[in-house]
């Protein structure tokens, strides 16, 4: 017996309606990434609720993130989640020698509101827990992330090197936040990465989705929609052919 270390060489392409041009992408080479679809982020009395943001945006992005995944499980795309958060006693959270200790909101939460402390983003609370709507499937990855960017002490590099993936799709929260610095590093590392705008929710006011919406499609990826990618999706070719 042969080890190949390539994926067959028929492979289906779809043309991503996007900006600042489509996108051709190979659907064996493409992953959707679902950035931090929690209570903590979506749901009200989560932390970015408690925290002080608006978090009622992430309703219209639970829907989008399901119909994107809806779209993506039947075309074979690999789905991957990523669920932000610490173990209970917050040793992942890094202690003060971290910027992370001094800057996340939801550790600032909770030393300004000890009664919450033990509650945001640990492993096993309902903060950390996934959104019901978006409940992961069998054959979904989930990637538990620490920091901001997915690719930081994560498996989520080589889970996508392992796989042949090239291509990133972004959906979920926050825009600003993790979703573009995941998006940024992937950037940095080669891949290619394209959010779908209506399917994210930002941490702050309107002008930082569209600030985050312009640094992407100006400077680290492309920005589409879920529309889009449903159709694309509708039109898959197949090819021998790169
Ligand atoms: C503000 C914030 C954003 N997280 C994210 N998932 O984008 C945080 O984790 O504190």
């Amino acid at each position: 017996m042969s080890v190949s270390t390539s994926f067959p060489p028929e492979r289906r392409y779809v043309t991503l309606p996007a900006r600042p041009e489509p996108l051709r992408l190979a659907v064996e080479e493409t992953a959707v990434i679902v950035v931090d679809m929690q209570n903590a982020y979506a749901s009200p009395n989560g932390y970015l609720d408690l925290a002080g943001f608006d978090v009622t945006g992430a309703k219209a992005a639970i829907v989008a993130v399901k119909e994107t995944l809806e779209v993506a499980r039947e075309a074979g795309v690999t789905v991957i989640y990523f669920q932000n958060g610490w173990d209970a006693d917050y040793v992942e959270a890094g202690g003060p020698g971290s910027p992370n200790w001094h800057k996340s909101n939801a550790l600032k939460t909770m030393r300004a509101r000890p009664e919450l402390q033990g509650s945001l983003l640990a492993k096993g609370g309902w903060d950390y827990a996934l959104v019901d709507e978006l409940q992961p499937r069998p054959g979904d990855i989930v990637v538990p992330k620490p920091r901001y960017s997915g690719f930081f002490n994560s498996q989520f590099d080589s889970i996508l090197r392992a796989r042949g993936i090239r291509n990133l799709v972004f959906c979920g929260v926050a825009t600003n936040v993790c979703v573009e610095s995941t998006l940024r590093d992937g950037f940095h590392l080669e891949y290619f990465g394209v959010m779908l705008e209506d399917a994210t929710h930002q941490a702050g006011p309107d002008y930082v989705q569209k600030a985050a919406v312009f640094n992407i499609e100006t400077f680290f990826g492309w920005v589409s929609s879920t529309a889009d990618f449903r159709r694309a999706f509708a039109q898959t070719e197949t090819s021998t052919k790169a």
